[in-house]
């Protein structure tokens, strides 16, 4: 492709004794043991190839790609040697930012990536037209079809050129032409010099012979690394023939899927658990006129056939190199890191390609404050394409105040009905308090796939990302809260002062920001499923702690009093009965013949917050707002790590 603008050469991805061990656990907590999911599995990808990774269910294929593209690295050991940098990830759902069209999409891609590129527009359309989205691009990206969803994926990583490509599953649930056609363009972009893997469960014989390469594991150890091609040749050394008629690549998945314990170590370790590279003579010879000929001695091998001894070779010629590293090496630690080589030397050249200077000028990362430019406006504007959400959402404040004004209609100046005005203070604040909390643990589980995706993609840091979370939510938040509230206090015929309107209204606001942020923090880190029980479980106790005592308010004990503090329902609570009763507010008028609480100062001793200062109940409640800010964005962290 021509549009190559900020582009840098690709590299090869080389493993060598890579293992994935996971912690068994019985009942999510006791652990049991541990189990290997990859056995020390070695092997190499090329520079401008299409390489598979393939195996049956359960062998181990994501785990592997996953490890290699850094995307796991937790409980992942061996050397991997890779350019971090210069990777993206490709996931199996094509999960992409909502009501954004294609384009948007691409220029949203662009904006991050390539911020001082100034062919934006030149680079989006040449994507666009050699993915065959150009007539798609204002479409939303939801509407698309499974297979131009994949292409969309692929495109929004390729305005930052990536040199490797990892794809996990890239023709899961599409059909075999569209899958086809997915397969080609991948080895279309892979001959233009990049370095292209993906994993694929059991492929049909066209896409199986698109492959330059292909990578079989099976129990988590290789079983075959070679060309497609001479998988046959390869199988015919531990004398099994494949039938005629019969896919190689079905054959050999087959093979190994009903194997129980005998086969797949022989291959293993005739592939030497990938370290060696099986290619027949014909194919060497090929290689040789490549220079890539590099055959040395077989350590497992020497009781095969001659032949089969000159059809394999090695690419781990040498001990992995001698580095500042090596202390962490040597205690088995993994890992990849960008740039830096790590083990797994090889003997292959280095495949370089002639870049003009303009093509080889590396972009640089963006700062924070674009990014938070760049995502905030990216937010507003899906916030207000959220139609549908946006009516629901105006509704529902309406209808909620004018039920709510309707209950407690001209109550605020009666002295006669203390109990209903301590259940209005409660339930402004319950209302205000679960409809915040519930819409983000509902809605936020899809998008933290997205921001995970984006973020390993190095689209964007967390830091700003979540700024633009916070603050672009506001705006929306302030208005719909100020609308709700607003219809309450002056339907229930609260003192028409502004600065209590004021008071009264900051309280709300507070309440809705703490829920929020106890929602998102919720939505971050549990699934759909979860957060709609955690939610409800978390917020009942504050409940709970809110009504709690008001009865006999001198004798709360001081642990109670203490643990009270950690509710911010409590406190808004308590801050919105002093805002309504307090402040030398006149007496209440009372219609019967003695009204105990008509002053109101006899009801707030009577609750026993006569005392408490609204700088405290707000400094409380600030406190509440950053702790619960604090961990969404720890929420944040853990689940967009690795
Ligand atoms: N974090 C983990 N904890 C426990 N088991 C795991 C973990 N990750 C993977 N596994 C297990 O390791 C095995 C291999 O998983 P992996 O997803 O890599 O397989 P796969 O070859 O990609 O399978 P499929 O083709 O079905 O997607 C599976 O049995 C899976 O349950």
């Amino acid at each position: 492709m021509e549009h190559n603008a900020c582009l840098k050469p690709s590299k090869d991805v080389e493993f060598q004794d890579v293992y994935y061990t996971v912690k068994e656990r019985k009942h999510y907590i006791k652990v049991t043991g541990t189990r290997q999911i990859l056995r020390g599995v070695s092997g190499s990808f090329r520079n401008g190839q299409l390489s598979a990774i393939m195996g049956p269910s359960g062998a181990g294929k994501s785990s592997l790609l996953n490890a290699l593209s850094g995307l796991r690295t937790s409980d992942v050991k061996g050397h991997i040697k890779i350019e971090r940098k210069g990777s993206c990830y490709i996931t199996q759902e094509d999960n992409h930012q909502t009501l954004l069209t294609v384009e948007e999409l691409m220029t949203l891609s662009c904006n991050l990536k390539l911020p001082h590129c100034k062919r934006n527009a030149e680079i989006i359309t040449e994507i666009l037209e050699n993915l065959h989205l150009n007539h798609r691009r204002n479409v939303y990206a939801e509407k698309l079809s499974g297979g131009e969803r994949k292409r969309l994926s692929i495109a929004l990583e390729l305005v930052a050129n990536p040199k490797i490509f990892f794809l996990d599953e890239p023709t899961s649930g599409l059909d075999e032409v569209t899958a086809a056609q997915c397969i080609r363009l991948l080895s279309q972009l892979a001959k233009e010099g990049r370095t292209i893997v993906c994993t694929i469960h059991q492929p049909s014989a066209t896409i199986f012979n698109y492959f330059d390469s292909i990578f079989v594991l099976a129990n988590g150890q290789c079983v075959y690394q070679g060309q497609p091609g001479t998988v046959i040749p390869f199988l015919r050394h531990v004398h099994i023939e494949c039938p005629k008629y019969y896919s190689p690549s079905d054959y050999i998945i087959e093979l190994c899927d009903a194997d129980e314990g005998k086969l797949i170590p022989v291959l293993s370790e005739l592939t030497d658990n990938g370290k060696l590279i099986y290619a027949p003579q014909h194919h060497q010879q090929q290689q040789q006129l490549n220079g890539l000929n590099n055959t040395t001695t077989l350590p497992i091998c020497q009781n095969l056939s001659k032949d089969f001894q000159q059809s394999v070779r090695t690419f781990f010629v040498e001990e992995p190199k001698r580095s500042r590293w090596q202390h962490f090496l040597s205690a088995g630690t993994n890992l990849s890191t960008d740039g830096t080589l790590i083990g797994g030397v090889t003997a292959f050249y280095e495949h370089l390609k002639t870049f003009t200077k303009l093509l080889d000028t590396e972009h640089e990362d963006t700062s924070s404050l674009h990014q938070f430019c760049v995502l905030f406006k990216m937010m507003l504007v899906r916030i207000m394409r959220a139609r549908v959400a946006l009516l629901i959402q105006f509704l529902h404040h309406v209808l909620t105040a004018l039920c709510f004004g309707l209950i407690f209609l001209n109550l605020g100046n009666q002295g006669s009905r203390m109990f209903d005005h301590l259940k209005f203070c409660i339930g402004v604040i319950i209302i205000i308090a679960y409809t915040q909390v519930m819409v983000p643990i509902l809605s936020y589980p899809m998008e933290i796939k997205i921001v995970r995706k984006e973020t390993f993609n190095r689209w964007y840091k967390l830091t700003p990302y979540y700024m633009a979370l916070n603050f672009s939510r506001l705006p929306l938040q302030i208005a719909l809260n100020m609308i709700m509230l607003t219809i309450i206090y002056w339907m229930s015929g609260l003192p028409p002062q502004l600065w209590r309107f004021g008071l009264f209204a900051s309280i709300g606001l507070m309440t809705s920001l703490i829920a929020e942020g106890m929602g998102l923090a919720i939505g971050m880190t549990f699934s759909i499923t979860n957060g709609s029980a955690v939610g409800p479980l978390t917020i009942a106790p504050l409940m709970g702690l809110a009504v709690y005592g008001f009865d006999f308010a001198a004798q709360i004990p001081y642990a109670m009093n203490l643990l009270m503090k950690f509710s911010y329902i409590r406190v808004a609570v308590v801050a919105l009965i002093l805002t309504v009763f307090g402040f030398e507010r006149p007496e209440l008028e009372c219609d019967e013949m003695y009204c105990h609480f008509g002053d109101p100062r006899v009801l707030l001793k009577f609750l026993d917050i006569e005392q408490l200062s609204m700088w405290y109940l707000f400094s409380l409640l600030t406190m509440l707002m950053l702790f619960y800010r604090v961990l969404m964005y720890l929420s944040l962290r853990r689940r967009c790590g690795t």
